[in-house]
């Protein structure tokens, strides 16, 4: 690793490190409001704007289809222009993004804001992880902690967007467009919050205190593959992990709970977002545990076989639902936890931006493909209510590749990851 000459965050307040990660999360906050705005006003579209589910998909599929490619730019432009100035540009271009979408006359203008929306977002993500970094790298710095509240108070956006149709009951009875509203209110926050940030930290970058970036380097495409083993083994499971864990919990797992476990869709439902829940607190307390042992792949190993575990004993056994979620729920917790932070600890933190980047190009990727394969093993198998052994090829498919996301954490572990790699570290 090769830190900034000069760069030593040690030397910035803590109250300053903390009160950036604050707003950083308060972006973040507004970020993952706006992503699921949709799901509760897809009724409302349907009955009053008459698009059809295919239209519906669309609008949240049209988010990860350009970041295939683009947040790899995203990265880049991160570690190039730093984390403040870009975390405010995609602000930006994500309240665009929002005000499109909630303003726009037909499909073809909302799908638009949506594709803005998407581009902005996930850049943004980059740069939220990146400005904890900063603030939070090197020895007994709580960089785990500091990322687990920033990923935590995100996760807090994701619930108030499912909650909204209760908590702003009178905006929904309006009908489609005020939550959408409500929704590019919460992205003027996040432009807000990053504004504030980009000024606090002008003062620390200059001084020399943080990580410089790489503005007036040039490019240089083999960079990418620079980075080393272990970064690469973190890579996949990163793939493998989100494909399963996204393509599950949020897309299969409530018509999964319906049709095999007998659930009606509301306490399908319910089951779903107590490991969402659960995230928002267990994610900084394990961050917390995580810095405080100094020890960071024995966790995410520990993470990546509760998943498998779980599926198994969805798939395989008659036990509780309650068993799996808790299972599910550690897992969704602890392994975000512990990847980002140890993202930043095995690559400089000058190319930081860039390796995150391209975890999330081939993650975008392989959460849209599992998304299909499932959809078209359950279609294939006449998955159903009436045939719930159709749901076995699915669930052996996210078995399998859960597995392999396992490999890839012992693989890890033992490449960079047991003690003496770490408390050197
Ligand atoms: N690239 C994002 C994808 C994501 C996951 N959940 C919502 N969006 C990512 O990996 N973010 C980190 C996270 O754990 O939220």
């Amino acid at each position: 690793m090769t830190p900034t000459p000069h760069a030593s965050p040690a030397a910035v307040s803590r109250t300053r490190a903390w009160l950036v990660v604050l707003l950083v999360a308060l972006s973040g906050y507004g970020n993952y409001y706006c992503y699921d705005a949709i799901g509760p006003v897809a009724d409302l579209l349907q009955q009053q704007r008459g698009f059809s589910d295919a239209q519906i998909g669309l609008l949240n599929a049209i988010y990860s289809l350009p970041n295939v490619v683009l947040v790899l730019v995203g990265g880049l432009l991160v570690d190039r222009f730093g984390a403040a100035f870009m975390t405010l540009a995609t602000g930006l271009v994500c309240l665009a993004g929002a005000l499109f979408t909630a303003f726009s006359p037909d499909f073809t203008g909302m799908a638009l804001g949506r594709l803005l929306f998407g581009i902005g977002a996930e850049t943004m993500g980059i740069a939220s992880l990146a400005a904890v970094a900063d603030y939070f790298h090197g020895p007994g710095r709580n960089v785990a902690l500091a990322m687990g509240v920033t990923l935590a108070i995100g996760r807090i956006g994701s619930y108030s967007a499912d909650m909204s149709p209760t908590w702003f009951a009178t905006a929904y009875a309006q009908g489609w467009q005020p939550p959408l509203v409500i929704a590019a209110v919460m992205a003027v926050t996040s432009c807000v919050a990053a504004l504030v940030y980009w000024g606090i930290d002008r003062g620390p970058r200059r001084a020399g205190l943080l990580p410089t970036s790489r503005t007036g380097e040039p490019f240089v495409w083999r960079d990418l593959l620079h980075f080393g083993r272990a970064y690469w083994y973190l890579l996949v499971l990163c793939v493998l992990w989100y494909a399963v864990i996204l393509a599950f919990r949020s897309t299969f797992s409530i018509k999964y709970f319906q049709h095999v476990h007998g659930l009606d869709l509301a306490e399908a439902g319910e089951m779903n977002s107590y490991v969402f829940l659960a995230a928002v607190f267990a994610t900084p307390a394990f961050g917390w545990l995580c810095d405080r042992r100094g020890r960071y792949a024995p966790f995410l190993m520990f993470g990546a076989l509760l998943l498998p575990v779980a599926l198994a004993v969805l798939a395989l056994t008659p036990w509780s639902l309650w068993i799996a979620t808790a299972l599910i729920g550690i897992s969704y917790s602890l392994v975000p936890a512990v990847m980002w932070p140890l993202a930043s600890r095995l690559v400089a933190p000058q190319r930081l931006g860039t390796a995150i980047g391209l975890m999330w190009v081939v993650q975008n990727a392989g959460i849209g493909g599992a998304n299909v394969v499932a959809g078209w093993l359950n279609d294939r198998a006449g998955a159903s209510a009436t045939n719930p052994a159709g749901y076995d090829a699915m669930m052996a498919f996210f078995g399998a590749a859960s597995v392999g996301g396992l490999l890839c954490a012992v693989l890890l572990w033992w490449t960079a990851g047991r003690r003496q790699h770490e408390l050197r570290g």
